[in-house]
């Protein structure tokens, strides 16, 4: 793992959709299709839009959220809204979104409903997550409802449900079996808090505490943007 300082957020921001453009690229031209997963949250706006201005062939490219808010699309809590108003738009418009939102009854449902659809974009080439001050990473946070389950590193889901407190409304999440296998991660971060977060989340071992931790240690190209 290695963590990339920016001198600022306007410079961390178009650096990482400068690396996540260019490995996109490679995985086009390797495979003739890539799969890119994005976070949500109030982070990662000004990556999404300065991305959706890069010229990839954006047809050729499935996306999809680390997780979602079991919340309408219409509302100011839903990550699908931020991801259509950033980078669906300009040059991205026609990517292929890979929906973490469903209109059904529950979150299970939902996953039952989305899973096939996900699958068929995975393994993803690249994955961009973010991480909380309590160092959860996509929906998967500390004391979650199937935090255990959705850590293992061996279990055959790729999407699961996830309730917990800190979380406000249900959740659906890619697991860590899924977002480990990704060819390239990065986690993108910003500020102090966030900072310490990360320093607590490398100064130790178990997932559950801080299931950030999980991704840090994957097996495969990890980076961390970091910006005051
Ligand atoms: O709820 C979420 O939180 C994390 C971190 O979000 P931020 O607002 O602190 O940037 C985010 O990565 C995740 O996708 C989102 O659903």
């Amino acid at each position: 793992m290695r963590v990339v300082p920016y001198p600022d957020r306007a410079a961390e921001m178009a650096g990482l959709a400068e690396t996540v453009a260019r490995e996109l690229a490679a995985a086009l031209e390797d495979k003739g299709r890539a799969s890119l997963a994005v976070p949500g949250g109030t982070t990662p706006g000004p990556f999404l839009t300065a991305l959706s201005g890069v010229d990839l062939d954006w047809a050729r490219i499935d996306v999809m959220l680390t997780d979602e808010r079991f919340v309408p699309p219409t509302s100011e809590r839903s990550n699908t809204r931020l991801l259509k108003e950033t980078l669906f738009r300009d040059r991205a418009a026609c990517a292929a979104l890979v929906p973490l939102f469903a209109d059904v009854e529950t979150p299970e449902a939902a996953v039952a409903e989305l899973s096939s659809d996900v699958s068929a974009a995975l393994p993803l080439d690249v994955c961009v997550l973010g991480m909380g001050a309590d160092m959860h990473t996509a929906s998967l946070f500390p004391g979650a409802d199937r935090l255990k389950e959705a850590l293992d590193p061996e279990t055959d889901a790729i999407l699961m449900s996830m309730r917990a407190d800190g979380a406000g409304e249900p959740r659906i999440t890619l697991t860590v079996r899924v977002l480990r296998a990704a060819a390239n991660l990065h986690v993108l971060i910003a500020g102090e808090e966030k900072k310490h977060a990360l320093e607590r989340a490398m100064a130790g071992t178990d997932w559950s505490e801080a299931p950030v931790r999980a991704v840090l240690s994957a097996p495969t190209s990890v980076t961390v943007h970091y910006a005051d």
